[in-house]
């Protein structure tokens, strides 16, 4: 018999990417991307657009998966036409709305307690309010809110919409830990009722696409990255892409009252609690551009720096900042003299900063209870190997790096095989090969000065005095 093949799909916020696999053991026949425009809202078409570009080879599968970005707002109206571009996760202007919301329906413990999460802009729950109050006419119109994933789901032939227990879970909406929906919570933020999709199984069959593969539920990009990765407990992943991501599975579901950990669920019936910085990869682009190297360059010129980058300090919530919640943030360098004005300085106080900033993730997860035993690193900006260098250092541990791949789409593939092979738990792939890691001390200098920058410069780096 023919070898089976499934595919899994990442729509991530810069590309979408498509990975196709031998569904007995996850090995990679096949592989396309194609970039979406940038911004921080996207009318959904245009991720169709990049997944028909990369996705002549889902043709070729017996079943496939969509994982994608988190949270954003797909309003359709009743007739499924989407009411307004998707307002995506990064976008900050529903920060207010956030804050208003977390008030009006009993403060942050009860959100926490209720949704596993308090909402920051980000969550589709947010964005929902701030259409409501600033596009009445759209919020009117909307009879469904779906997620990126559930769109894309939908147009490749799904029974319906349907999502999955890792992208309901950030909403804002729906409970992990009960597993239902909120639906007076929705309700609160949008102004009206307005339909949810259903929340398939984890390992359900939701569809059949037109050339006739199975369809898997699909999930959220980080959900995906776990199950790509068989994450066992005690393993905490580092994802860097524009996000900067930190989770870890659990048994049980995470409900952190200070909001710096989202209380997700995963893909398999378990949770997902995890941190998300706006601020990641971009980083490393910003860096390189006021630098003139490229990113391969940047990553040679950081290393040839003295830790602690000469005295120089990057805070680096250039785009506002989602953990630490200060959306109208800009990024702040200190301690810049003659003497150290260095591209290899700034190389690597930019390198510098985004570890530091994913070193205060990790720490935002061991106060949840999260014990890191294993850390590893992935997602584009993990393939500079100054970042995978200069990580043990600053995070005070060894790392390992999987071969870099794109975990996520890897993980929706394994859920489209587990839906093929109707059982009860995903196929076992083997684990990726990966490199460890380590350092020879640990720089608790650079975290000290970053965290004494963090902790003074929220009045100094804000958008509104920048005049922005
Ligand atoms: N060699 C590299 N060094 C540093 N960053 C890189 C490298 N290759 C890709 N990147 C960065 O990775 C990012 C894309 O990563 P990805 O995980 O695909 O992001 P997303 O999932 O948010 O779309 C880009 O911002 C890009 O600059
Ligand atoms: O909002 C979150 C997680 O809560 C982000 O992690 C998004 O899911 C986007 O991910 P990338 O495109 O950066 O991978």
């Amino acid at each position: 018999m023919a070898e089976r093949l499934v595919a899994g799909v990442d729509s991530s916020t810069q590309s979408t990417k498509v990975v196709l696999c031998r569904a007995s053991d996850g090995a990679v026949v096949g592989e396309a991307s194609a970039p979406h425009p940038d911004g921080t809202e996207c009318h959904p078409d245009r991720w169709w657009d990049a997944l028909r570009r990369a996705g002549a080879l889902l043709e070729r599968a017996d079943a496939v998966a969509v994982a994608a970005q988190q949270h954003g707002m797909v309003a359709l109206d009743a007739d499924g036409e989407v009411v307004r571009p998707a307002l995506l996760w990064n976008d900050t202007r529903s920060a207010p709305q956030a804050r208003a919301l977390v008030e009006e329906l009993g403060g942050a413990r009860v959100w926490a307690e209720q949704t596993g999460s308090v909402p920051v802009a980000s969550f589709t729950v947010s964005k929902l309010r701030w259409m409501a109050e600033h596009e009445p006419e759209n919020a009117r119109r909307t009879e469904r809110v779906l997620l990126p994933h559930d769109w894309l789901t939908l147009r490749l032939g799904s029974d319906g919409p349907v999502t999955d227990r890792g992208d309901a879970s950030g909403t804002g909406y729906w409970s992990p830990a009960e597993g239902v929906y909120l639906p007076d919570v929705l309700r609160a933020a949008l102004g009206r009722d307005a339909e949810p999709p259903r929340v398939a199984s984890p390992g359900e069959r939701v569809g059949t696409t037109p050339w006739g593969a199975a369809l898997a539920a699909g999930t959220g990009d980080n959900m995906g990255a776990a199950l790509g990765l068989g994450l066992r407990p005690g393993d905490v992943v580092l994802s860097i892409g524009t996000s900067g991501t930190a989770f870890a599975v659990a048994d049980a579901p995470a409900a952190d009252p200070s909001g710096l950990v989202a209380g997700f669920a995963d893909a398999t019936g378990r949770f997902l609690p995890l941190v998300c910085t706006l601020n990641a990869a971009r980083i490393l682009e910003a860096a390189a551009s006021l630098t003139g190297a490229t990113l391969d360059e940047l990553s040679a010129l950081a290393p040839a720096a003295e830790p602690g980058a000469g005295g120089l300090t990057l805070l680096p919530y250039l785009d506002g900042e989602r953990t630490p919640d200060r959306p109208d943030a800009t990024g702040v360098l200190t301690g810049l003299t003659t003497a150290n004005a260095t591209r290899e300085n700034m190389a690597r106080a930019a390198v510098e900063a985004l570890l530091c900033s994913l070193a205060d993730a990790v720490d935002h997860l061991a106060a949840q209870g999260v014990r890191p035993r294993r850390t590893l690193l992935i997602g584009g900006g993990a393939r500079g190997e100054a970042v995978r260098a200069l990580a043990p250092a600053i995070l005070g541990t060894p790392v390992t790096v999987p071969e870099p791949a794109e975990y996520v789409a890897l993980g929706a593939a394994r859920q489209a095989a587990w839906a093929l092979a109707g059982t009860p738990d995903p196929p076992d792939w083997p684990p990726p090969p990966a490199t460890e890691y380590t350092a020879d001390r640990v720089e608790t200098d650079v975290r000290a000065r970053y965290a004494a920058l963090r902790d003074t410069a929220p009045a100094l780096g804000t958008a509104a005095e920048q005049g922005r």
